[in-house]
């Protein structure tokens, strides 16, 4: 025990901790501030995310003991910061509701003034805990079935520009990107129900499109539609989807909240949809380092809410900053039964998800047929990947541009370098024309 330890925070820290396999485990990187020692930091974070507040108190209520947070291991990092591991006793936390746990792990501690930086790197969820969630309805078999794709990753895309299409111009596009070759017509995060191109009017034209397209193509289509709004306009609209006989929606959770995407999982569940999960916002608290939260702790609690699908990044290419390895990570956490960090990674613990479903990842933002890839070879093919500049920036169209697309996954999984296989077929040759292999900025 150091000498300066200030006594307020003193029950808070004990490094004799054994967790209990009922413990929710959460990883912090903190970093103190001048003059606060770790003991003082770590003790400030366990206490002011569960049952401690600034100052002693007078008073001591008889689940205090029970509900006390313990941080109960530190690793010096050697810049300042350090890792902690904080227990918190499942009595904290009310069943089922994500609002709660976010109000306390990722609540007031950001803004202490005794830390310079704190994020919220992993959240272990014990079983008893997972035990109050449904995790993914249809999960990633669930969708293959209700496309009728078997094994090569699923493919979306966004029409460009992000908004200006009235319904009948959006409808025309979704067609052609349907039976150019893509599965999914992917509404943009800000597509709501504008006045220029109102909700159910494009529900009703992008539904037209896929009878036409599935007519022609014999192959499944689908929209993942934006139904994220105020929650009764989202009750409504999710209602519209199912009457259409769409099988998905979309929801930007983390703009809408955690209570919304519950809400709309308990609906899902009622209408038989499948979620696909935008993470809009996500960069404002997952991009720095030292102050935040992880978009892996994201990527587990979309799991835990029920997300059938969740834009994880790309790796290594694209337009979105994101680093390779944890991205491969947030693939993992999704799709495996066990998370098992990797060898010599201290931010991450094991994590036994007690059956829930897996959760397709998905890879958005910058992507065209020149850098797929990598992106199949890095993350495997129970995949979802979404091209929208890369298919409406097709020189010769979106329907091109969809094919283009469908001739690159068929050259990478049969094998076939891309510039041979676009010898013969153009489409394919017109894209890599245009962006070749680059990666944009
Ligand atoms: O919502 C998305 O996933 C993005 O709009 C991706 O668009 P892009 O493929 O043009 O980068
Ligand atoms: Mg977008």
């Amino acid at each position: 025990m150091p000498e300066k330890f200030d006594v307020i925070y003193h029950e808070f820290v004990d490094e004799s901790y054994e967790p209990q396999e009922t413990d929710l485990i959460a990883v912090f990187r903190v970093t103190p501030r001048e003059g606060i020692s770790i003991y003082d930091a770590a003790g400030r974070v366990a206490a002011e995310s569960s049952v401690g507040t600034w100052t002693t108190l007078s008073v001591k209520p008889s689940f205090f003991e029970k509900l006390k947070a313990k941080a109960y291991r530190m690793h010096d990092l050697g810049d300042g910061s350090w890792l902690v591991w904080v227990a918190y006793p499942l009595g904290l936390f009310e069943e089922g509701s994500i609002p709660n746990l976010a109000s306390s792990v990722l609540g007031n501690i950001f803004g202490m003034k005794a830390l310079d930086g704190l994020r919220v790197e992993d959240i272990v969820f014990p079983r008893e805990y997972i035990r109050w969630f449904p995790g993914p309805q249809h999960g990633i078999e669930g969708v293959r079935r209700i496309l009728g794709v078997d094994k090569r990753p699923i493919l979306a895309t966004v029409p460009k520009p992000k908004l200006g299409y009235t319904p009948e111009e959006y409808g025309k596009v979704a067609y052609e990107i349907l039976v150019g070759g893509i599965d999914l017509v992917k509404d943009d995060e800000n597509f709501a129900g504008q006045s220029f191109c109102r909700f159910e009017a494009r529900l009703r034209e992008v539904m037209k499109a896929i009878d036409r397209a599935e007519k022609e193509t014999g192959e499944r289509k689908g929209y993942l539609a934006n139904v994220t709004a105020t929650i009764k306009e989202m009750e409504k609209r999710i209602k519209l989807v199912a009457d259409y006989g769409n099988k998905f929606i979309m929801v930007d959770f983390l703009t809408a909240g955690w209570a919304a995407l519950q809400h709309a999982r308990e609906l899902a569940e009622e209408y038989g949809l499948a979620i696909h999960g935008h993470r809009a916002f996500h960069a404002a608290f997952t991009r720095n380092p030292r102050h935040g939260v992880s978009m892996f702790v994201v990527a587990k609690l979309g799991r835990l809410a029920g997300l059938d699908h969740l834009h994880i990044g790309t790796p290594g290419v694209g337009k979105m900053d994101a680093k390779t390895a944890e991205v491969l990570d947030n693939a993992r956490v999704l799709r495996e039964p066990v998370f098992k960090p990797r060898e010599g990674d201290l931010f991450h613990l094991e994590q036994d998800w007690a059956g829930l479903k897996p959760v397709l990842p998905v890879a958005s933002g910058g992507l065209h047929p020149g850098n797929l890839q990598p992106v199949i070879e890095k993350l495997g093919t129970d995949v979802l990947l979404q091209v929208g500049g890369g298919v409406l920036g097709h020189p010769d169209g979106p329907r091109a541009g969809a094919a283009a697309v469908r001739q690159a996954i068929d050259a990478i999984l049969e094998g076939v370098p891309l510039e041979e296989y676009a010898r013969e077929h153009r489409e394919l040759a017109r894209a890599l024309e245009k962006w070749g292999r680059v990666h944009p900025v």
